[in-house]
């Protein structure tokens, strides 16, 4: 069965590029305010990413390109070449985690490495960020078809996910959340289980937002409660993206991410990564190297400004943990589909 693609929905944007300047929507305030920000500048790119104005590991990526695009943009005739190298730099400084912002960042690099003048860099940096934006929005339409393929339901199933994996943290359509688009495209889909996902609650503020508004159905969990959904039968799939594959296999991804991958393993069902290969990190060897990001305790203590824990107690805040290759039943990227992801696997696509 074929959808017909004029039909079909890419989920809300996150971002809207006008050729000279950035727009975001304001991620902290959904799903009650719908605000767009204005980038100021590179700077302004920096801050919006930090401060999770715009997340997700491609729409970082994304967003941290078109900030190199504004910074030529705003950049000054005699000094525009170190302005938009130190725009570079300030960038690769907003997340850690996330492999697409350096690998975005690289490819900027490469683009304005080239450019003899301030008005061809202006021009060629803006083409080059809007065809990362394009080409991660084909990437997601590739990874639904080929993870329909390996999940090949012959009746519609109930899924479950973590984070947000969207429109929203995407060039469009989402990476895991675009595979659970195409199954209810295709009438597969019984219903969606979304983590919450504490702290910062993207599953309850941004998926089930993002899900709602396309008429996906849709039932919202406490993280808590994953292991007696699965253990209740209702969800033949986990599914999931990430924010670092490396060499091996394994994956970096929302914190809770590892436990779900546990508990889909001790239940039988099956766990799946959908990534685009600007998420793979070959330089990596094991998620031991990942550098993951540690955000303030705040997030844990508090929910906007409501203190939900002793004032000063001591916080453990991981951003995202490590799910071992060895858990993960399927790595699906638009280059195609690691089953029982490791080493040889990830090197016969990546290498
Ligand atoms: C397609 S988004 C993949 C990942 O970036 C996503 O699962 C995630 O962990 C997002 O974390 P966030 O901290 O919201 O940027």
């Amino acid at each position: 069965m074929v959808t017909n693609p004029s039909s079909r929905s890419m989920g809300t944007v996150a971002m809207r590029w006008h050729g000279d300047s950035l727009e975001l929507l304001d991620q902290r305030l959904l799903p009650t305010e719908e605000h767009w920000i204005t980038a100021e500048g590179a700077a302004g790119v920096v801050q919006c990413i930090a401060d999770m104005v715009v997340r997700g590991a491609p729409a970082i990526g994304i967003s941290a390109a078109y900030g190199v695009a504004l910074a030529a943009r705003h950049a000054g005739a005699d000094d525009w070449q170190a302005e938009v190298s130190q725009a570079i730099q300030e960038l690769a400084k907003s997340r850690p985690t996330a492999v697409n912002l350096f690998w975005a960042l690289e490819r900027m690099e490469q683009v304005f490495n080239s450019c003899d003048s301030l008005s061809d860099a202006a021009k060629r940096l803006a083409a080059e960020a809007v065809r990362i934006h394009e080409e991660d929005l084909a990437a997601n339409l590739a990874m639904a078809d080929h993870a329909l393929g390996v999940i090949s339901p012959v009746q519609p199933i109930s899924v479950l996910t973590h984070c947000n994996t969207g429109a929203l943290a995407t060039g469009g359509y989402g990476t895991a959340l675009g595979v659970i688009r195409r199954l209810h495209e295709e009438r597969l889909l019984t219903r969606v289980y979304a983590d919450e996902t504490r702290p910062w609650l993207q599953g309850s503020r941004l998926t089930a937002w993002e899900l709602s508004r396309d008429d996906i159905p849709v039932t919202l969990n406490a993280d808590g409660a994953a292991a007696a959904i699965m253990a209740s039968g209702k969800v033949k799939w986990v599914i999931v993206g990430a924010d670092r594959i490396t060499a091996n296999g394994d994956v970096a991804n929302k914190i809770g991410t590892y436990s779900l991958a546990v508990l889909a393993r001790h239940h039988d069902i099956g766990f799946m990564v959908v990534a685009p290969s600007s998420t793979v990190d070959m330089s990596l060897a094991s998620g031991i190297d990942i550098p993951i990001e540690q955000r303030d305790g705040t997030e844990i203590r508090e929910i906007r400004g409501i203190q939900l824990a002793p004032a000063g107690v001591e916080v453990f805040n991981p951003v995202f943990d490590v799910t071992p290759a060895g858990l993960i039943d399927a790595i699906v990227t638009e280059k195609g589909v690691i089953r029982n992801p490791d080493i040889i696997g990830m090197r016969a696509l990546f290498s």
